[in-house]
């Protein structure tokens, strides 16, 4: 446990690289009070040995921002907060916002800054005061108002934006499957594309569930066709310009998926410098 502590501090202070000058003036944002109160636990820049991970996952929908985000935290060992899945909860609680964040998110639109921020909140309070330092954003920023305001409280360390062809992404969202008694995420989608006109072909197996899940399946109420499609070109309107603010603070780290996760699991670790750091966790777990 001990040599896992330092080896996660030792880690948290190589991650923290010179960032260029900032460009961006926080008194321009209008943060709200409480949202940038959530952010004052982290430690300045220049204390690195407390420094941990401050990561962001963009990334159109179905290119697996959750799957990655999710391998990353548990090899880092820092909260992985999904805004999607904090939107779902709330719709799932059935509490004050529940009935109009089903009609936006059924029609595959964005949830209003005020609301969102405002669930990030709540969600980095509770890590907060579990004592948990660093996270890994995804599915947030989503628009430009929303990384201003994120500039604007805190230093976002890294942003890793995921990138697969459009029709891929597609039949990634069709084929997602969740398990409603574990949770676990699945996907029955078999990605088979030859090469051709000198563009590569693509391989992605299908990531199956086991047998006590699959009379359990259940598929997002926003994973149809017409909802997909609605989300990529909300997406593209409203999230891209998200990567050329962070690629002009030199923080965008663009990361085109290969394959499958046994493809580009090993590649995004290497590109993240951290393929010696998975040994060195597995053997001192
Ligand atoms: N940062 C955000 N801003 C606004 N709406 C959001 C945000 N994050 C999630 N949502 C809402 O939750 C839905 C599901 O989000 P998510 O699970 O991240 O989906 P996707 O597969 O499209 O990346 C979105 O379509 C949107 O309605």
């Amino acid at each position: 446990m001990a040599a896992i502590t330092r080896l996660r501090l030792a880690k948290c202070a190589s991650f923290v690289s010179p960032l260029p000058p900032r460009t961006f003036s926080s008194s321009q944002v209008n943060a709200p009070p409480h949202f940038a109160a959530s952010f004052r636990r982290v430690p300045p820049l220049d204390n690195l040995s407390k420094r941990c991970v401050q990561w962001v996952f963009l990334g159109c929908p179905g290119v697996g921002k959750g799957t990655y985000a999710s391998r990353l935290s548990n090899l880092l060992a820092v909260p992985h907060i999904a805004t999607g899945d904090l939107v779902r909860d709330e719709l799932a609680s059935s509490g004050p916002l529940s009935s109009q964040l089903s009609e936006i998110v059924k029609q595959g639109q964005l949830v209003s800054d005020e609301i969102i921020i405002s669930l990030l909140s709540k969600r980095l309070a509770a890590e907060e005061a579990k004592g948990e330092l660093g996270f890994i954003l995804d599915g947030f920023p989503r628009t430009i108002k929303q990384a201003e305001i994120l500039e604007g409280v805190t230093d976002i360390d890294l942003v890793i934006n995921l990138k697969l062809r459009e029709d891929v992404l597609l039949e990634k969202c069709l084929g997602r499957r969740i398990c409603n008694q574990c949770g676990g995420n699945f996907n029955v989608a078999s990605i088979d594309i030859k090469a051709e006109n000198g563009s590569p072909g693509m391989v992605m197996a299908p990531l199956l569930p086991p047998a006590n899940c699959i009379s359990k399946l259940i598929t997002r109420s926003d994973d149809t066709e017409a909802v997909v499609k609605e989300r990529l070109r909300i997406y593209r309107e409203m999230t891209q310009p998200v990567e050329e603010f962070y690629r002009s603070r030199g923080k965008l780290l663009e990361f085109n998926l290969p394959g499958g996760i046994p493809e580009s699991w090993p590649k995004l670790l290497q590109v993240l410098n951290l393929d010696d750091y998975e040994d060195k966790r597995s053997a001192a777990a």
